[in-house]
């Protein structure tokens, strides 16, 4: 059964003030949702909606979340995919980890999707952190999650990744695995580098074992693409992602253990509006000293 996602986007451009922002993001506006299964049964036994109430459900929060920001990953419904929990390579690694004592951030968590999962996996609420910039995201995560008011939950809070004055600061060298979830490509070089110095600070401190994990749109020539005017987001291929970790080394006086690697094929059907030559960069590093 396919559901009218009951929106369009003339409402969108008339409740908004950043309309060509809005008039942009159009080709990644899905009508209809398809859930899929681990998504499924994340919203059935975690968030306990109802079987009947989940597509109209899921629908009109994503509409919701589309006003505060058009990112595709919420115009396509893509936080349904549960991408770390699709990590095979080190998903099963993290939970155990987690299951361990082991602490997790979620830098750029969204509506907190993977950070429910690895709970519902099995992972102890204390282990839990997700962070974001758009508070209502994190609002609406609670909706969706149906866990707002439970006692044993995740710890959610609102940060902007670059400000290592802001809400970060409280949580300097406390983690053991940070998430940068489709975020890094977001910014220019510059700032990649300074999220990453900054996220450093807030990994235990010289504790070997330590990890970066994330996903980002990456690109196999590695190129910074033009953004909003007077800004720039680089999208990495794995050499120039090894550099950019060498150069967070040098400037740190640590150590990394690089695992990176391209998606073999570019998705037509998922962005039929970007380069043919992107590629998701998957990467996973880890501190040796
Ligand atoms: C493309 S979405 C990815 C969300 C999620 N991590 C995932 O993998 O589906 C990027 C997220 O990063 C957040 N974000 C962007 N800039 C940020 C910043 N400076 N500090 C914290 N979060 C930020 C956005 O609000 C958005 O929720």
């Amino acid at each position: 059964m396919s559901y009218s996602a009951d929106i369009s986007m003339s409402d969108v451009q008339e409740t908004n003030n950043t309309a060509a922002v809005y008039r942009r993001a159009a080709e990644w506006f899905d009508q209809t949702v398809t859930i899929p299964p681990q998504a499924r049964e994340l919203l059935e036994k975690y968030s306990r909606i109802p079987p009947d109430r989940l597509e109209q459900t899921v629908i009109n929060l994503r509409n919701r979340a589309w006003l505060t920001w058009p990112y595709p990953c919420i115009g396509q419904f893509r936080f349904l995919k549960l991408s770390l929990a699709n990590r095979d390579d080190l998903y099963p690694r993290l939970l155990a980890r987690l299951q361990a004592g082991d602490t997790i951030l979620d830098l750029g968590c969204c509506l907190g999707q993977d950070i429910r999962k690895l709970a519902f996996d099995g992972a102890p609420a204390t282990s839990l952190f997700g962070a974001e910039l758009k508070a209502d995201f994190i609002d609406l995560g609670y909706e969706l999650f149906r866990d707002r008011d439970r006692a044993n939950r995740a710890t959610f809070f609102q940060a902007d990744i670059l400000d290592q004055e802001g809400p970060l600061a409280e949580y300097r060298w406390q983690f053991d695995v940070l998430n940068l979830g489709m975020v890094v490509h977001l910014f220019s070089r510059a700032e990649q580098l300074a999220l990453f110095k900054h996220a450093i600070k807030l990994l235990k401190p010289a504790t070997p074992g330590t990890a970066i994990i994330g996903q980002a749109w990456g690109h196999l020539d590695g190129v910074a693409t033009p953004a909003e005017p007077g800004k720039e987001r680089f999208k990495h291929n794995v050499e120039t992602f090894k550099a950019l970790v060498a150069e967070i080394e040098a400037e740190t006086g640590t150590r990394w253990e690089v695992n990176a690697e391209l998606d073999s094929e570019f998705d037509a059907a998922e962005r039929p509006w970007d380069d043919i030559r992107t590629r998701r960069l998957l990467f996973e590093i880890t501190r040796v000293m």
